[in-house]
């Protein structure tokens, strides 16, 4: 199967109300892999068609250079979906981002209607990137067949407060109620090759319970966590960043491979433990993400 993993970081997605000018205008300084320009639950009711012009004439004016530029719409069957894809997709952000997709025919319908206007706009079907939100335990439910829908699909990602309302929980930090639908939208991304987004952390002033979930995050297999204020940043992207450690073990085992692959031994000890493909696969993952290029170690 095509391997659709990206190779850029993708650590930290910065959310940001598309009716705040001032932040709108700011998100990019802060050190945020990507921002997400909501139009979706950070704005209200009265305010969505304001925020769509808002968001629109960001896209066009303002640089969001070394940012990775993501819209998050309304859902397609609410009153501002159809305008949401009307009014962005002509503007080609890197990405949209969908939320709250149940089933493959809200998917099926949405590409449907991005491509009709891309069409429309005579532009490549190819070059903004899909990301589907699975914030239902319907979407959980589906959420394999959702995310291999499409090649556009690049990444998928949980909603865990909507997932909680819909599971009708009381959400705990410690985030049990959502580990299973966590884990399930790991695999199928996994499974599809994409890269997998966890959910926000809301309660901004807890740096250390921040911290603690997203080391778990990293371990269950996410790629990046979405964040909701620049304060999360530092954390969250440190912890996705490979220590000095982690980086010499993985240049040492990675070296080895090397040295024993023109022996012809595939399979060989590096400090006591054992060490083949995989363990190789994996030590070439840290030093990508530590921006680490094999020939330079
Ligand atoms: C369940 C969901 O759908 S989550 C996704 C939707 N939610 C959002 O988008 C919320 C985004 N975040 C926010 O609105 C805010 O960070 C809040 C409400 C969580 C906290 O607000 P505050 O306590 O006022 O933030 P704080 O005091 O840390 O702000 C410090 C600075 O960072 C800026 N800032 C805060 N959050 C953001 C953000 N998300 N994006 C860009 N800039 C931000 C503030 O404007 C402020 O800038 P200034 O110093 O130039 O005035
Ligand atoms: O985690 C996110 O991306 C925010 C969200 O929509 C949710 O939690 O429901
Ligand atoms: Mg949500």
């Amino acid at each position: 199967m095509e391997q659709k993993i990206r190779t850029f970081k993708r650590r930290t997605m910065l959310y940001i109300p598309g009716n705040n000018p001032a932040m709108l205008q700011q998100g990019s300084v802060y050190g945020a892999d990507g921002v997400l320009l909501d139009l979706e639950d950070a704005v209200a009711l009265n305010q969505k068609d304001a925020a769509r012009i808002l968001v629109s004439h960001m896209l066009q004016y303002v640089s969001y250079e070394g940012c990775e530029v993501t819209v998050r719409v309304n859902h397609i069957d609410t009153p501002f979906g159809e305008e949401d894809l009307k009014q962005i997709v002509p503007l080609q952000p890197d990405a949209i981002r969908l939320p709250k997709v149940e089933t493959i025919d809200e998917i099926s319908r949405i590409i449907q209607l991005v491509e009709d206007i891309e069409n429309a706009h005579e532009l490549p079907h190819d070059k903004m990137k899909i990301h589907v939100m699975i914030e239902t335990a319907l979407g959980v439910q589906n959420v394999y067949d959702i995310a291999n829908y499409s090649s556009r699909i690049d990444a998928i990602s949980i909603g865990g407060q909507d997932l909680a309302a819909d599971m009708q929980l009381v959400k705990t930090n410690d985030g049990i109620g959502i580990d299973y639908a966590r884990k399930q939208i790991v695999m199928a991304a996994k499974a599809c090759k994409i890269d997998v987004f966890d959910t926000v952390y809301v309660d901004v002033e807890n740096e250390e319970g921040l911290r603690e979930e997203a080391e778990y995050i990293k371990k269950l297999g996410f790629t990046g966590k979405a964040i909701i204020n620049p304060r999360q940043i530092e954390i969250v992207n440190e912890v996705f960043t490979p220590t000095e450690k982690e980086i010499r073990k993985a240049a040492k085992i990675v070296k080895a491979f090397e040295r024993n692959k023109k022996e012809g031994i595939g399979v060989f000890a590096v400090d006591g433990k054992m060490v083949d493909a995989p363990v190789v696969q994996r030590a070439l993952r840290v030093l990508e993400m530590a921006d680490i290029d094999v020939a330079d170690i």
